[in-house]
């Protein structure tokens, strides 16, 4: 039962250039009391991806208390969501001057607002159309919940990690042990095509995936998939080039999107990985982090172990082959150009410098049994 259900009629001048249409609120908890201890809120939450993201999170017991927030329809799939009969309570925001109590107290926040229609373009349009949106909730994680774990999953990832870190850095509540970007469904569907080929369970497959979030910055590491890495030339280039073009193959039939219900899945499995982190267990997941494994990239998507902060130790480059060298040594071109866009954007005055870091960091350990089926919910 709803105990309370109330609608507020508001106009806000934040994201204006972003979101034009009047915004309300509607704001309703489905339960009195207690104190939730991990608060996972999803920003975008009633998106394409958002809304299955939404459902899968729903159903994990490690969460006590998801909060959707987005400008258009939160509030409905909220109070549905709200109908779920797990344990974990729903609230949901549709305005933005609503963000301060969003945010209170999150320690997950996960970002995948975007503008209408961004999704299935270039990375620079889509860059130019959702730069605004990300910056301004930066500003607003920077005053409401500095101390959150960010998910960002809004395109394109790349440059939109530097935007997040570069403005909560001139906020002063950077951590960049907590800022991903979010690469798990590439991770999702090396595992699932290598299977493939292989002729094994996908769940049996751990696969590394390093670099970047988009086309030729996605670099499979096919020599250390586990549990058998036996591939001929062929099918290294074929899986390779299927990984990095998956996306392109689901707008060409889809149209006007890419993955959704895959992104979904391969999001709620990050986030349920940071929040085992949090709770202290061992987990390892690849993710496009503030990075000084590789002295000419300022960000890279590297195996990383979780804890309590966040990012607990930087696995880095793992031992790799020649033609994985030269896969990411072209990642690293496009992801140079994509934080120099996200430098300029935010007209960075003194941006980092590469670091020289410890190139001699061994492959990263991977799980004794290999084919104990992973489950998202345990
Ligand atoms: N990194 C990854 O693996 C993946 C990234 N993506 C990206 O995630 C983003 C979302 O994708 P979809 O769900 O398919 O897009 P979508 O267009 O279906 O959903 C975006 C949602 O954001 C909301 N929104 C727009 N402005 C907002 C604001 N200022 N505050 C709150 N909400 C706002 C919209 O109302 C909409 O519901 C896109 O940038 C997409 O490219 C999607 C799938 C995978
Ligand atoms: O790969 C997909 O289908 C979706 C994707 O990359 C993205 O939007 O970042």
């Amino acid at each position: 039962m709803f105990n309370l259900f109330k609608v507020v009629r508001i106009s806000s001048k934040l994201f204006k250039s972003v979101h034009e249409a009047p915004n309300f609120s509607v704001r309703y908890a489905h339960n009195k009391g207690g104190h939730p201890q991990m608060k996972v809120v999803i920003i975008g939450a009633a998106g394409r991806t958002g809304q299955p993201l939404s459902l899968m999170l729903k159903q994990s017991p490690l969460i006590d208390e998801l909060t959707l927030v987005d400008t258009s329809g939160a509030c409905g799939f909220g109070i549905e969501l709200g109908h779920v009969d797990t344990k974990c309570k729903v609230s949901a925001y549709s305005s933005l001057d609503s963000l301060p109590e969003s945010l209170d107290r999150a320690q997950v926040v996960v970002l995948l607002a975007a503008a209408n229609g961004s999704s299935a373009r270039s990375q620079e349009d889509m860059f130019k159309m959702n730069c605004h949106l990300v910056r301004d909730y930066a500003k607003e994680f920077s005053k409401h919940c500095p101390s959150a774990i960010f998910a960002i999953v809004t395109d394109p990832i790349n440059a939109m990690v530097p935007v997040v870190s570069e403005v909560m850095k001139a906020n002063g509540t950077y951590n960049p042990n907590k800022i991903f970007g979010v690469t798990t469904l590439h991770v999702i569907r090396t595992n699932t095509f290598v299977g493939n080929i292989l002729g094994l369970e996908p769940e049996c497959v751990s696969v590394p995936v390093l670099g970047g979030g988009s086309d030729r910055t996605i670099v499979p590491i096919l020599s250390l998939a586990k549990p058998c890495s036996e591939f001929s030339t062929a099918e290294l280039q074929l899986l390779t080039s299927n990984v990095q073009t998956a996306h392109r193959e689901i707008i060409n039939i889809k149209r006007t999107e890419a993955s959704t219900l895959a992104a979904a899945f391969a999001t709620s499995r990050f986030v349920i990985s940071i929040i085992k982190g949090l709770l202290g267990k061992n987990v390892i997941e690849c993710a496009y982090v503030k990075s000084v494994v590789h002295p000419h990239s300022k960000y890279l998507a590297t195996p990383l172990q979780l804890g309590p902060g966040g990012v607990q130790r930087n696995l880095g480059i793992p031992d790799i082959t020649e033609y994985e060298k030269c896969l990411l040594e072209t990642a690293i071109l496009d992801i140079q150009k994509d934080v120099a866009m996200a430098e300029k954007f935010l007209d960075v005055k003194d941006p980092d410098k590469c670091n020289v870091c410890n190139p001699n960091i061994k492959s990263p350990p991977c799980p004794r049994d290999h084919c104990k089926p992973r489950t998202l919910y345990d």
